[in-house]
């Protein structure tokens, strides 16, 4: 099985534009990383330094039309969107092997630590989750999950706690809440491919019992505990009043996937349902946190 995929540079000020006319033109997932943090594909060294800022893989499916896929891209865009591209043929196993070389055991906060299968856990007794890079997003790599994750560690009360994890990807958090001990973890995402990780990853770390995956429309919960959310801007705030409603009075909303200068409209969008809304930042993306207003 080989996939397409477009690989797109771009400044932080448009990835929403773009990975919205990504997932229009049918993309299978749309994923983003800072370009420095990723060796992988080395930017070339003619490209404005602007355009480094960040990259989006977009996945599409094998029989996609390249020709007609770009043609429609630059017909969605605005066209003073500044923008430099490259389509590759991926084979899942060649995905795996890039990142293979460059991941290794990373620890979050005190205790949490995310060790590819490959490796021994450095802290034996801390709380290892065991991690491989596969299609979903979440490795813990990107500054958007590490926020996620450090919050995590931060709890020091997750027995018996029902959490929702948003956006799941590959489970990530999901998974690191199961491991610090809340029993019920709803892990939700558009991508079907995101689901199928979340529940390889659960197996692979001994908590599937404690996870649930469901696509956006499927997802029914009377309330939950707390409610993790690592997407976009953009999506966050269409879904502030939805996911107030997952929440009783007093519980904490963590919100991720924002860049810096998005930080203002996400916690304005959040203000009418969440209070005490505080924001940290970390290598140009913020974490929102708020509590349900009573
Ligand atoms: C940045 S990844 C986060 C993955 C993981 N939770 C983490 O923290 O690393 C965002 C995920 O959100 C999913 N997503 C994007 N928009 C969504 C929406 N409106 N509803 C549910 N999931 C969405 C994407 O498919 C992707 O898997």
């Amino acid at each position: 099985m080989s996939w397409l995929q477009l690989v797109v540079n771009t400044d932080a000020e448009h990835v929403d534009e773009i990975s919205d006319s990504l997932t229009e033109l049918g993309a299978l997932s749309v994923t983003w990383q800072d370009a420095a943090d990723q060796p992988v594909y080395e930017p070339p060294l003619n490209t404005t330094p602007i355009w480094q800022n960040t990259r989006i893989l977009a996945l599409f499916e094998e029989d996609t039309d390249p020709e007609s896929l770009l043609l429609h891209f630059h017909a969605v865009l605005s066209a003073d969107v500044p923008l430099s591209y490259e389509l590759q043929r991926l084979a899942d196993q060649e995905w795996t092997r890039v990142w293979m070389s460059d991941f290794h055991p990373m620890r979050f906060g005190e205790r949490l630590w995310i060790c590819p299968s490959w490796t021994s856990p450095p802290e034996p007794d801390a709380v290892n989750i065991l991690l491989d890079p596969g299609l979903a997003f979440g490795t813990g790599t990107h500054p958007t999950t590490a926020l996620c994750l450090e919050w995590l560690d931060a709890q020091t009360n997750f027995a018996g706690k029902r959490v929702i994890d948003y956006g799941c990807g590959s489970g990530i958090l999901a998974i690191a809440a199961a491991k610090l001990g809340s029993t019920e973890n709803w892990a939700v995402d558009i991508d079907p491919q995101a689901l199928l990780a979340t529940r390889d990853n659960a197996e692979k770390n001994g908590v599937s019992a404690m996870i649930y995956t469901a696509l956006p429309e499927a997802f029914t919960l009377p309330q939950a505990d707390v409610l993790l959310a690592n997407i976009l801007a953009n999506p966050l705030i269409s879904l502030a009043k939805t996911f107030a409603e997952y929440l009783p009075a007093g519980a904490p909303i963590v919100l991720s996937g924002i860049l810096q200068t998005q930080a203002d409209m996400v916690v304005t969008a959040y203000a009418t349902y969440f209070e005490q809304l505080s924001v940290t930042e970390k290598e140009g993306w913020v974490r929102v946190v708020g509590y349900k207003r009573g």
